[in-house]
């Protein structure tokens, strides 16, 4: 029997997914573009060994606009900037201009050379690729005159820097459904969705049996281990989320989505070293951006697909966050009504609420 050889190769949505594992594991990727290719590593995880190899190869530091801006470089890339890196640069300054935690306690010296000209394409697509990766979004890259011959002579993942670059989302498939008795609820259903790139799964609570043609409580519920399970008290998730799900028990309806979407977007570690920042006096949004975040990495697109997919069309809305109504309506789902969920303040986390009220848009 003969197989098409073609068919077993992974494309390139498969390759990105491949990529990622690869980059959390320190192993370089290889990312073309049409015109330029580059050798990327995600500086979180990259090796003295590995960085060893790669002096001689004029490697540069890409990060993004906000972690330039802490550092004072400039970034003519617009969103991000390609720091060359000084003839001794060891591992211990690639992780310092990465990392934010030292900041304060050994500030980073320039002054800092920047590269400006040819594409950052590839440079801005391993950006995206250690963001997706859950790690600091920076990587080293150095620039391969031959991508695909040099991915194939050291057996590393190619991939391609338009599909990282893709603002298109993944399709969501339905895994699994069952009933889930709960607390608030005996008629509890939960249902799993998964991505078709290999990203996290999402998860939909449904309690009761909502009436598709009228608008449904809804919550789309970020998840947050230090709430959710933790009973962490320097945020308020933990009772949004019981809170939540106790009105839809009441009310006999409603689905809650739990979107893994740890961090505001950018997972369980970075959220720790932006908890680790706040200790040393920087507020929510400004620790996002001292690790080289936006204010806010999440995607409610997913939401509004997983939505659809359960048949809703119209929500009303368990938040005190508008951009999450506008940004629901915009992937065009009706929001009838804007549910304010206020429970939870304590003397931890009313400095973090009324930074969010003040820099988010969020309601008190
Ligand atoms: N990066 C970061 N994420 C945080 C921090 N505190 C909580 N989170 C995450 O923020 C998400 C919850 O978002 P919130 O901003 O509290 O609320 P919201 O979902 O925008 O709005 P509501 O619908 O009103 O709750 C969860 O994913 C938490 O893990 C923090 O200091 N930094
Ligand atoms: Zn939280």
């Amino acid at each position: 029997m003969t197989f098409a050889t073609e068919s077993f190769k992974p494309d390139l949505t498969e390759r990105l997914a491949r990529s990622r594992s690869d980059l959390r594991m320190g192993v370089p990727i290889v990312v073309c573009d049409a015109d330029a290719a580059g050798l990327v590593c995600a500086a979180e995880v990259l090796s003295a060994e590995r960085l060893a190899s790669l002096v001689g190869m004029n490697p540069v530091l890409a990060i993004t606009n906000h972690r330039a801006a802490t550092l004072k470089v400039a970034a003519y890339d617009g969103d991000l900037a390609r720091v060359i890196l000084p003839k001794d640069a060891g591992i211990a300054w690639v992780q310092a201009m990465a990392d934010p935690a030292d900041d304060l306690r050994s500030p980073m010296k320039g002054p800092f050379r920047t590269a400006r000209d040819g594409s950052a394409t590839v440079h801005r697509a391993g950006i995206a690729l250690t963001k997706a990766s859950r790690l600091l979004p920076a990587c080293v890259v150095v620039a391969l005159k031959d991508g695909p011959a040099f991915a194939a002579q050291h057996d590393l993942t190619r991939v391609d820097a338009q599909t990282a670059l893709t603002t298109a989302l993944s399709p969501l498939d339905p895994v699994i459904s069952a009933k889930l008795p709960l607390d608030v609820s005996e008629a509890g259903r939960l249902h799993i969705f998964r991505p078709e790139d290999g990203g996290e799964e999402h998860y939909a609570v449904e309690i009761g049996t909502p009436d598709r043609a009228a608008p449904v409580l809804t919550r789309l519920h970020s998840a947050c281990f230090t709430g959710d399970l933790l009973g962490s008290l320097k945020c308020d998730c933990g009772p949004q989320l019981r809170g939540a799900m106790a009105q839809m028990g009441a009310e006999g309806a409603g689905v809650l989505l739990y979107l893994n979407q740890e961090g505001r977007g950018i997972g369980l570690a970075n959220k720790m070293r932006a908890y680790s920042l706040q200790d040393q006096g920087f507020d929510t949004v400004e620790a996002n951006h001292r690790l080289g975040f936006a204010d806010d990495e999440r995607d409610f697109r997913i939401g509004a697909e997983i939505l659809r997919k359960l048949g809703f069309s119209q929500v009303r809305l368990l938040t005190n966050n508008p951009a999450k109504v506008a940004k629901l309506e915009s992937s065009g789902l009706t929001v009838t009504e804007r549910v304010p969920l206020k429970v939870g303040e304590n003397h931890h986390n009313a400095a973090y609420l009324a930074t969010k009220a003040a820099k988010s848009g969020h309601l008190l």
